[in-house]
């Protein structure tokens, strides 16, 4: 496919997208009813629509309309580029911009240009202070591609040459000392040696720092309490050995586990809901809880947009609840641990100071906040345990 009919093509799936398709699904449709398709089209077209989603608001703007067409002619002129030069309508070049669509685009307002909904403007400053802009801009950008080193099986140094091997280069990153990023050969971290045998996981960089972060010790009776595709299960069991327990409201959320766990050659039990309280207490109950994503929206700029003043209140009362559930499970002396992958201060700092007003009896052992940058996502954590008396 020639650049300009990747272009037209993105345009096309993008509209699906503002029609209501996920993004992934349009891809995936759009795939499969294109075998002439190579893989670096694939690619490219990818990269097209979900740039175009990161920076949705300004490239409607600068592009006149909130349309396929419109957000390629936006990408084009947000490059510096004449969108004439591209829309030529040759061959399978989209068709030839029309007068109406050449004259319209307008300057974008100070949410449109950092591709924020109006109503979240007043939260990412107040959660962010003057380092706001600069965040949302990091938002409309690629993320990059991390990998945790699994620390049970190998070291950043053994492993890098392996990954080189086959055709993956990184490079560590400070973030972590577990923590490496792929500079080059992303898409053949699947099929990779390293990567199969379990001496690396696909995992951002400051999910590490969070986990690195967590009193864990040797002996510990850890739960995950929202455990997920246990990423932070894993993480934590490639830091000492202790027992693992991970656990879900949704457990065919859980279903990958076992397979991973046994890749990275660690342990983990997986409870049901109803098998909680008698399996505790818990050394340590980690609660990464479900939140609005925001740190991560480089990778899923849909939520972005999804995302509404009443569905934050509603993810504020499950962030608390959940809070509330699983610090019965903690054992005296224990640890409380929570963790969102959001950049705003509701699901934060806010959460709790809350759950400590509800439950004076227990204190803050530290709080910590990463903004997304190039070693990973925009992350928080607090460490709770009970006041001694
Ligand atoms: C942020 S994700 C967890 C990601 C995972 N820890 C990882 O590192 O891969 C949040 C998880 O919380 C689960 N969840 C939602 N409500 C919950 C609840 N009330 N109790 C426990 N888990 C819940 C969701 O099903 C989801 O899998």
């Amino acid at each position: 496919m020639t650049p300009e009919a990747r272009i037209a093509t993105a345009a096309e799936i993008l509209d699906e997208v503002l029609a209501g398709e996920p993004a992934e699904k349009a891809l995936t449709g759009w795939a499969r009813r294109s075998r002439f398709a190579g893989s670096k089209d694939r690619a490219a077209i990818r990269d097209h629509v979900f740039d175009a989603l990161r920076c949705k608001r300004s490239f409607a703007a600068i592009g006149g309309a909130m349309t396929g067409r419109g957000l390629m002619i936006g990408l084009l002129r947000a490059e510096g580029r004449n969108p004439d030069e591209v829309f030529t309508g040759q061959g399978h070049a989209p068709a030839a911009l029309s007068e109406d669509e050449r004259a319209a685009g307008h300057a974008p307002s100070e949410a449109e240009a950092a591709d924020l909904p109006d109503w979240m403007l007043p939260d990412f400053t107040v959660s962010l202070g003057e380092g706001w802009q600069q965040v949302a801009d990091t938002l409309r950008t690629r993320a990059p591609v991390m990998l945790r080193v699994n620390a049970r099986k190998t070291t950043r140094e053994d492993v890098l040459p392996l990954l080189a091997a086959d055709g993956v280069i990184a490079q560590p990153v400070e973030v972590s000392p577990t923590a490496l990023v792929v500079v080059e050969g992303a898409r053949r971290i699947g099929g990779a040696a390293a990567y199969l045998n379990g001496l690396v996981e696909l995992q951002d960089g400051a999910s590490q720092a969070v986990v690195d972060r967590l009193p864990l010790a040797e002996g510990q009776r850890v739960l995950d309490y929202c455990a997920g595709g246990g990423g932070k299960t894993l993480a934590m069991a490639g830091r000492v050995r202790a027992d693992f327990y991970a656990h879900d409201a949704n457990p065919r959320r859980l279903k990958d586990l076992p397979d991973r766990a046994e890749r990275a050659g660690v342990p983990v039990k997986l409870l049901e809901t109803g098998m909680l309280s008698a399996r505790g207490p818990f050394d340590l109950v980690l609660c990464d809880a479900p939140c609005s994503g925001s740190g991560a929206w480089r990778r899923s700029p849909e939520g972005k947009w999804a995302l509404t003043d009443a569905s934050l209140t509603q993810l504020n009362r499950v962030q608390d609840e959940i809070l509330d559930n699983a610090q019965s499970l903690v054992s005296a002396g224990g640890v409380l641990a929570y963790a969102t992958c959001s950049v705003f201060q509701r699901e934060n700092q806010d959460r709790v100071a809350a759950f400590i007003s509800r439950l004076p009896d227990w204190r803050v052992l530290w709080q910590k906040s990463w903004t997304p940058g190039p070693e990973g996502d925009g992350f928080f954590a607090a460490c709770l345990t009970r006041a001694a008396g």
